[in-house]
């Protein structure tokens, strides 16, 4: 359907509009907004939400956890950023990687430096303004381990992929600690089911893109060892150990209905595990594209069950 000139309309899920000025500035919106890693920084919003309702599950003030939620996306697109303009000639040549707005230059290095310094500053402040401090330290120290430990390791060692998930961890404590209430075990153990089911999410993607990643000269394990075998051996010991870890808000006192949720907790667990398992002994696109689905399935609905047993 033809637009006026001065309509705007939400196409792929970008803005356009027919006056081309408008669509230049909206295109260039968009390629911001890509910056960010948008769907990388909503699921740890909704993790961070949802940590955030556990740990005060009757005392929850809707206006702090908005500025939590706020401040946390603001310092998380800051480290996609600077992971970003970092990593822009890497990604130029990986096609994965290689249509980001910095390696197909419709941004500037500058524009991109300027806006990762812009956000981490206000999203810093507005978490030390708006919520409290405890919390601008933890998305502070997450940015620095993403972007100025994590991003360089991934061209050097394997470890990459733990220091990455050290980083991908923090924003959940950021929802527990925006309540003000001290961390707790419970909270510890969240954070270490977020650490823990990065192993068998990523081990699927780097065995999926390990042409790319040798290429690019990342040193995942998918490069390192091309059999797989230490990419499955890696997500099934990530599974393996999520099991438990995810048990232990059950036994904890404030756990209601522990049962139901410890089915639901092994029930999710124990599909992660087996399709670990499948993919370490098959080590194909299918069996990783399988698992890596369902760990984008897990999180949402391990936190939803959480949130039952717990509200
Ligand atoms: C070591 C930690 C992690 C690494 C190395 C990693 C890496 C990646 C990569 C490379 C992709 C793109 C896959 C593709 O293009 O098909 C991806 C997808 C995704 N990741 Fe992760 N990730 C990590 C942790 C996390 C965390 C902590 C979250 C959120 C809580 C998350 C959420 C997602 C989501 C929602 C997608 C699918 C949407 C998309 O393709 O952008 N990841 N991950
Ligand atoms: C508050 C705060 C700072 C939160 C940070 C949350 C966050 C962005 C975690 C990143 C998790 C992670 C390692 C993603 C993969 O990046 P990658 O560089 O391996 O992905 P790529 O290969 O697609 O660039």
């Amino acid at each position: 359907m033809s637009m006026s000139s001065n309509e705007i309309e939400l196409l792929d899920g970008k803005l356009v509009a027919e006056n081309p000025p408008a669509s230049a500035v909206l295109s260039r919106l968009n390629d911001y907004f890509q910056l960010t890693k948008p769907r990388i920084v909503l699921l740890e919003l909704i993790v961070a939400a949802a940590t955030a309702c556990i740990a005060a599950p009757h005392a929850i003030d809707a206006v702090v956890l908005f500025h939590a939620l706020a401040g946390t996306a603001l310092v998380a697109g800051s480290a996609s950023m600077g992971n970003q303009l970092i990593e822009r000639n890497i990604d130029a040549h990986m096609p994965r990687t290689a249509q980001r707005p910095l390696p197909a230059g419709r941004i500037t290095i500058w524009e991109t430096a300027l806006l990762c310094m812009l956000t981490l500053c206000l999203g810093t402040l507005w978490l030390v303004l708006k919520v409290n401090l405890l919390t601008a330290v933890l998305g502070l120290a997450s940015w620095i381990i993403y972007v100025v430990i994590y991003t360089p390791l991934k061209t050097r060692t394997p470890l990459n992929t733990a220091v990455g998930a050290l980083a991908g961890a923090l924003p959940l404590l950021m929802g527990w600690t925006a309540t003000g209430q001290p961390l707790t075990l419970t909270a510890y153990a969240l954070a270490g089911v977020l650490f823990l089911w990065q192993f068998p999410h990523f081990m699927a993607i780097a065995w999926i893109y390990r042409e790319d990643y040798g290429k690019a000269g990342h040193k995942m394990l998918s490069v390192v060892d091309p059999s797989g075998w230490r990419c499955g051996l890696q997500a099934i010991v990530g599974a393996l150990f999520l099991i438990p870890v995810s048990l232990i808000p059950a036994v904890l006192p404030a756990g209601r209905s522990p049962i139901s949720y410890s089915l639901w907790a092994i029930g999710l667990g124990g599909i992660i595990l087996a399709l670990s398992v499948r993919f370490a002994f098959e080590r194909d696109d299918r069996t990783a594209r399988q698992l890596l689905k369902a760990t984008l399935i897990y999180l949402p609905a391990w936190m939803g069950v959480l949130l039952m047993v717990s509200l």
